[in-house]
């Protein structure tokens, strides 16, 4: 029985790279949960994928035990919540499981948007907060520059922050010091009912769903039986433990605690986040506050490059989805693609993250449509319905009007690049709505359409800010707007997965953008291939490919015999990449690639 005054539980907040899991190993290393010999670095990104893009995609959690200087051992828990903006729902929900957290800031780089967005969550979920400011060992490190901006910008008291250096470990004997005694410990009542909250849950080949709780009030055990509120559904608990961070069991989880239990669930999607667990008989009455369920906002087609992989991909989807309930998808079929899967996402980060699984995983080919996000289409006969894919879109005689989802989005950006971004924003039809000053750096707020956002907003405010900008968005509403349906002619033949929806406006220059694009990534044929944009039966904008007779190896004089085949083995590999329309062979990367918009 651990008493609840020897308890922490915490979370740690910081944007993109400033340091969290770097932190994290620190802490595991210094409460020596882990032998040093047994320390890999970014010990809580598990997976591959999160370890080589260096972000953490699946909230994990750690049970620390701490020796304060005081002479009493604390138990402190921590959870790990994912820092992108596409699982700013994750963040917000694990933050309601734990009392406090660690803000973590660069201090060579200060408060930036997802900095902001995440504090703002914690701050929701009433934390006690901790500054760190993080990467003291670097030169550019200016600690009391960060604590005014911490002040100013988000408006809490920096006074109490720690400077550390989670490379060499400076620092991170106060920070455990400061969790001890600047975080409140938790409450709840060891003789009340069972009431746990659902904070995660997550499907593992051997032990089915693992099912991550924090504990409210009463005492959990292996061996019971548990009602899950939402649905009522009844499970019989065969595990309970806590991570450290390898599995480790125990004899029960009382008030305050954080750990896993496992009941035989077979698919994540049973386990409801932000559900009340409590025991099937004599159980608690009323429930935790619900959590918002997450939708997804970005869709798009993922179909197979070798058709005859279709099965495969429905089997790595059906995995996939297994463990992440966020992830939906259902068979679509393309008069041009075949067969193969409509699929929604948070976002577009969460997006390339499955297409990159699938692909380096389940090792299949993949052609990804342009993303789309959901409109509404309002019917003249007053119904209402949600299109997922511009593909579908209702023949336009039936339709009244067009309502697209709108995002606020937050983006900190150095002065000098200041007119740059203004400039982007107004280009994807954003509308001002703040323009504030910290320092050098300037925070605008903008209301812009999603669908301006989904596709390649972040690259190029990163590439127009030198890297410099950061960005975060949450969704506000719809609206209505001059929307169109754009199609792609091929050689006359639409090419349904580059439909795109666009703003009335702006279909013109976009259509003679995409158009000229894709000139220049389909290869020559043999005859002369028209591309063409067009709205309904209008063309707007209109490019012809040249017939050739191709001769790859013509370039080859001299006849090295080994640079021919070479030539001709790329040209077979690259063969495998492109999907035939009609006569037309277009490539893999053209569908990506047409849409993308330079300036
Ligand atoms: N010099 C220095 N580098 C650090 C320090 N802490 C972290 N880094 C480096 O900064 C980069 C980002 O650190 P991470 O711990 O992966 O950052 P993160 O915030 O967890 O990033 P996400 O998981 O992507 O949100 C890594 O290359 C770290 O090695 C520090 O104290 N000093």
């Amino acid at each position: 029985m651990i008493d609840l005054a020897h308890i922490r539980n915490f979370s740690i907040v910081a944007h993109i790279d400033h340091g969290k899991s770097t932190l994290a190993d620190r802490l595991i290393q210094e409460t020596g949960t882990v032998l040093d010999r047994d320390m890999k670095e970014q010990m809580l990104d598990a997976m591959d994928i999160e370890r080589e893009r260096g972000i953490t995609i699946k909230a994990n959690t750690v049970r620390l035990e701490y020796t304060a200087d005081n002479g009493e051992t604390y138990i402190l828990n921590l959870i790990d919540t994912p820092g992108h903006v596409d699982f700013a729902y994750e963040v917000s929900r694990s933050m309601r499981a734990v009392e406090g957290s660690l803000l973590v800031v660069d201090s060579t780089q200060g408060v930036e948007a997802q900095t902001l967005a995440n504090v703002y969550h914690a701050l929701d979920a009433d934390h006690e907060i901790v500054p760190v400011f993080n990467k003291i060992d670097l030169p550019a490190s200016d600690v009391s520059r960060v604590a005014e901006q911490v002040e100013d910008v988000i408006g809490i008291d920096a006074s109490g922050a720690i400077a550390v250096s989670a490379k060499t470990g400076q620092g991170i004997h106060e920070v455990l010091e400061s969790i001890v005694h600047h975080l409140p410990a938790p409450k709840g009542t060891r003789d009340a009912p069972l009431k746990a909250m659902l904070v995660d849950s997550w499907y593992d080949a051997y032990l089915g769903v693992i099912v991550l709780v924090r504990i409210m009030d009463g005492v959990l055990k292996k061996g019971e039986r548990i009602k899950m509120m939402q649905n009522g559904s009844i499970h019989h608990v065969d595990r309970i433990g806590v991570f450290r961070p390898k599995m480790q069991p125990v004899d029960e989880l009382g008030p305050g605690e954080i750990g896993f239990l496992t009941a035989s669930i077979k698919q994540v999607r049973d386990t409801r986040v932000g559900d009340t667990i409590t025991h099937e008989k004599k159980g608690c009455e009323t429930p935790l506050p619900g959590f918002k369920p997450s939708v997804p906002v970005v869709f798009c087609g993922l179909f197979p490059v070798d058709s005859s992989e279709f099965e495969d991909l429905r089997d790595a989807i059906e995995k996939l989805a297994l463990n992440d309930a966020s992830f939906s998808y259902e068979m679509e079929t393309s008069a041009a693609l075949g067969f193969g899967f409509r699929c929604g996402f948070l976002g577009l980060l969460h997006l390339e993250v499955i297409r990159d699984r699938i692909e380096r995983e389940y090792n299949i080919d993949l052609i990804t449509t342009a993303p789309s996000v959901v409109y509404h289409i309002y019917m003249r006969d007053g119904t209402m319905r949600d299109l997922h894919n511009p593909a579908d879109m209702p023949d336009l005689t039936h339709v009244d009007h067009i309502e697209e989802p709108r995002i606020k989005a937050t983006i900190l950006v150095p002065d000098e690049f200041l007119g740059d971004v203004l400039k982007l924003c107004q280009d994807r039809r954003g509308i001002q709505e703040e323009l504030t000053y910290a320092g050098a750096r300037a925070m605008v707020v903008y209301d812009l359409p999603l669908n301006e956002v989904v596709f390649d907003f972040y690259d190029r405010l990163k590439s127009v800010s030198k890297g410099y900008a950061s960005f975060d968005y949450q969704m506000t509403g719809y609206r209505t707007d001059f929307l169109v349906k754009m199609q792609i002619l091929v050689n006359d033949e639409p090419v349904d997965a580059l439909s795109t929806m666009v703003h009335r406006d702006r279909a013109d220059l976009r259509g003679r953008a995409m158009v000229e694009k894709l000139k220049d990534l389909i290869p020559r044929h043999m005859f002369k291939i028209p591309i063409q944009a067009a709205i309904g039966g209008k063309v707007i904008a209109r490019e012809t490919l040249s017939a050739l007779r191709k001769d790859v190896t013509a370039k080859c004089y001299g006849g090295d015999a080994t640079r021919k085949r070479k030539l001709l083995d790329k040209q077979k590999a690259g063969k495998k990449k492109m999907r035939q329309f009609g006569k037309v062979d277009i490539p893999q990367e053209a569908f990506i690639s047409a849409l993308k918009m330079d300036s």
